[in-house]
C-alpha cells in the first residue's frame, strides 16, 4: 500500500526537514518499470551512476556519461509523482571546478526535471557545493567510500577505519554542511564514525553501509531484489526475490512457444469470431 496519500513531489526542503523527525528511505532506479512502483513507497529515488555496473555491466563506475544519467533521470522523472528524485554526477563532470560542476548540474536538471544533483567529495569538494547551491541547485554531498575514487582508493574498501582517516571523512561532512548541502550520503564507513557525524550535523545523513543510526538509508534497488549482476555488496541484503519470478514467467513463455500453446487465436488479429 502507498505511504503517500496525496500525489505531490516531496521537495529537498522537505527532505531536509526530515532530521530527528522521520527516516529517509531512498533506493535507486534507472528505468521506467522500477521508478513508478518504488515511487509509491519511497522518500527519495536516486538515479545513482552505479548504473554503469549494474545496468551496463561496466567494471566500475567510471565510464557512465552526463547524456546518459540525464536520459535514465528523464525516465524516472516521468515515471513517480511523490518521491524527491536526485541525480548522481558522473566521474569527470564535476571535479574540474565549481564552474564545470555548474554547467554540467544544470544540463542534468535541465534535460531532466530531477530535483537534485549529488557527487562525490568532502572538503575539496565544498566550495563546488557553495558555488551550485547559491546559484539554485540543491546538493546532496556524498562521502566515506566514494566509487568514483576506486584508483585513488585501491578499490571499494571500506573507509575511515583508524583514527586519522575518520577525522578526515568527519570534516568532509562538516564542510559539505557549512558549505550548503542539503543532506549527506555516507558510504562504507566505520559504524562509530557514521553515528558521530550523524549526531553532529542538523542536516540529515543518509546510509549506504554506514549505521543505522543515520537518518536514512539508500541502498542499490537491484541488490535487494536479487536482481545483480555481481555479488551483492556486504551492506546490501536480499528483501524479495524478483530474479525468481522472472526466471518463471520466462520459463513459462519459452515452454509454451515451444509447445505452440502460446499464442492462442485470441491473441492475433483478424480471426473470425465462432
Ligand atoms: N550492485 C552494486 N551495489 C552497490 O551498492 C554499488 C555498486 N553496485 N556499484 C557502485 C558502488 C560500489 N559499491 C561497493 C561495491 C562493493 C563493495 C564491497 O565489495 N565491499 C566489500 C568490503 C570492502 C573492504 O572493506 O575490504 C564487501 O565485502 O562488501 C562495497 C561497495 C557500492 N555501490
Ligand atoms: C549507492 C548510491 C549512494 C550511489 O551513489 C549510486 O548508486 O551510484
Ligand atoms: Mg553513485
Amino acid at each position: 500500500m502507498s505511504v503517500h496519500t496525496t500525489a505531490k513531489r516531496i521537495t529537498v526542503p522537505q527532505l531536509r526537514a526530515y532530521k530527528n523527525q522521520k527516516k529517509i528511505v531512498s533506493l535507486t532506479s534507472y528505468t521506467a518499470p522500477f521508478a513508478r512502483v518504488l515511487d509509491e513507497y519511497l522518500d527519495m529515488i536516486l538515479i545513482g551512476d552505479s548504473t554503469a555496473m549494474v545496468g551496463y555491466n561496466m567494471e566500475n563506475t567510471l565510464a557512465i556519461t552526463l547524456e546518459q544519467m540525464a536520459a535514465h533521470a528523464r525516465a524516472v522523472v516521468r515515471s513517480t509523482q511523490n518521491v524527491c528524485v536526485v541525480v548522481d554526477m558522473p566521474f569527470g563532470s564535476y571535479q574540474e571546478s565549481p564552474e564545470q560542476a555548474f554547467r554540467n548540474a544544470a544540463f542534468l536538471l535541465k534535460e531532466s526535471g530531477a530535483d537534485a544533483v549529488k557527487y562525490e567529495g568532502g572538503t575539496p569538494l565544498a566550495a563546488t557545493t557553495r558555488f551550485l547551491v547559491d546559484r539554485g541547485i540543491p546538493v546532496l554531498a556524498h562521502i566515506g567510500l566514494m566509487p568514483q575514487y576506486l584508483n585513488t582508493m585501491g578499490g571499494f574498501k571500506a573507509q575511515g577505519m583508524s583514527d586519522e582517516a575518520a577525522e578526515i571523512i568527519y570534516q568532509d561532512a562538516l564542510s559539505q554542511e557549512q558549505a550548503g548541502a542539503f543532506a549527506v550520503v555516507i558510504e562504507g564507513t566505520a559504524e562509530p564514525l557514521a553515528r558521530r557525524i550523524t549526531q553532529a550535523l542538523s542536516i540529515p545523513t543518509i546510509g549506504i553501509g554506514a549505521s543505522p543510526e543515520c537518518d536514512g538509508q539508500i541502498l542499490v534497488a537491484e541488490d535487494i531484489f536479487n536482481l545483480t549482476p555481481n555479488r551483492i555488496p556486504k551492506f546490501a541484503r536480499q528483501f524479495s526475490d524478483v530474479q525468481a519470478a522472472i526466471r518463471e514467467g520466462v520459463a513459462a513463455y519459452a515452454t509454451e512457444v515451444r509447445e505452440g500453446t502460446f499464442p492462442t487465436l485470441d491473441h492475433c488479429f483478424g480471426v473470425k469470431k465462432k
